[in-house]
């Protein structure tokens, strides 16, 4: 069976690798992709490819006018709700790129992705190795109960704290034991400088630093009396790392009822 994916930010950074990646798939086409400054143009020669027949639509709705069976979303935050939910309201499983969903907004697409029975998979770092220090971070909080965590991005991104950061910490503070740190409520000075908590319970404290010359990176610091651990990851300049992660969601997401979040999910 061949799967019929929509590209949503075709032209963007990462969309630019994922175009000719699902092109080059034996099990995968192209059947529709979405950038609303390049409407109208032939998708593959707007990524430097030969011209594929599949035209860039302005809109989501317009793209999912024709069949299809997946939408991968790699567009901007304050979209990628919406496209979620259209997609799934028209019968489309979705793999999520985009970052800025947090724990509540993942709950809402989940109830949609059920009631009409589709799968959806989000990460927050579709790259082997991000997912790799979740997994071992994860690790880690099982025997060590204070942890933060530092997210590093350059000054122009959007969001924050970044798509990797938000479900590492919602993933660890969803395991976390009770932290010993003074409660931020209990701070004097600028409690701000403590960071946000992120996640249910205590949550964990997030610090978000956004300047030039970092791509993406995170750290997960865990803190014990005379010793600690950092666990980190730090991204390249290309898109490379996030393509292999993003096709075997496309792969795998069609097994799926409902939301599933992390590449870890997938792994074994
Ligand atoms: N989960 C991961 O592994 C991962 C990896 C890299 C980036 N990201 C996230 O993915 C998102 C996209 O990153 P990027 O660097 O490729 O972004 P980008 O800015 O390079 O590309 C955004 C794309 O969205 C399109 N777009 C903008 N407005 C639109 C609209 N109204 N309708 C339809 N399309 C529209 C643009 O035309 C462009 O194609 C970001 O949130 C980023 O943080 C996630
Ligand atoms: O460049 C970005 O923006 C990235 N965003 C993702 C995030 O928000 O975690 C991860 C990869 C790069």
């Amino acid at each position: 069976m061949t799967i019929r994916v929509v590209m949503a930010g075709a032209t963007g950074w990462v969309g630019k690798a994922l175009v000719p990646a699902i092109g080059a798939q034996g099990d995968m086409a192209l059947a529709g992709a979405v950038s609303r400054s390049s409407a109208g143009q032939d998708s593959g020669l707007l990524v430097g490819m030969p011209a594929n027949g599949i035209t860039v639509s302005a809109s989501l709705a317009e793209a999912l006018e024709v069949p299809s069976d997946v939408l991968v979303d790699y567009t901007k935050p304050h979209l990628v709700k919406d496209h979620a939910l259209l997609a799934i309201e028209k019968g489309r499983h979705v793999v999520i790129g985009t970052s800025g969903l947090g724990a509540t907004d993942f709950g809402e697409i989940d109830a949609a992705a059920r009631a009409n029975r589709v799968g959806v998979i989000a990460a927050g770092n579709f790259s082997i190795t991000a997912t790799l220090m979740k997994r071992f971070a994860l690790m880690a909080a099982k025997y060590v109960p204070d942890v933060e965590v530092i997210d590093y991005a350059g000054a122009k991104k959007p969001d924050a704290p970044s798509g990797t950061a938000r479900e590492l910490a919602e993933a660890l503070a969803d395991v976390r034991k009770a932290s010993t740190a003074r409660p931020v409520s209990e701070v004097s000075g600028v409690p701000g400088t403590r960071g946000a908590a992120v996640g249910s319970g205590e949550g964990v404290q997030v610090h978000a630093l956004r300047l030039p010359s970092y791509i993406l990176s995170c750290e997960a610091l865990f803190g014990l009396p005379d010793e600690r651990l950092t666990i980190r990851h730090d991204a390249g300049s290309s898109a490379a790392p996030y393509v292999a992660g993003t096709l075997l969601a496309i792969r795998r997401v069609h097994e799926i009822t409902g939301l599933v979040r992390g590449l870890d999910a997938l792994m074994d």
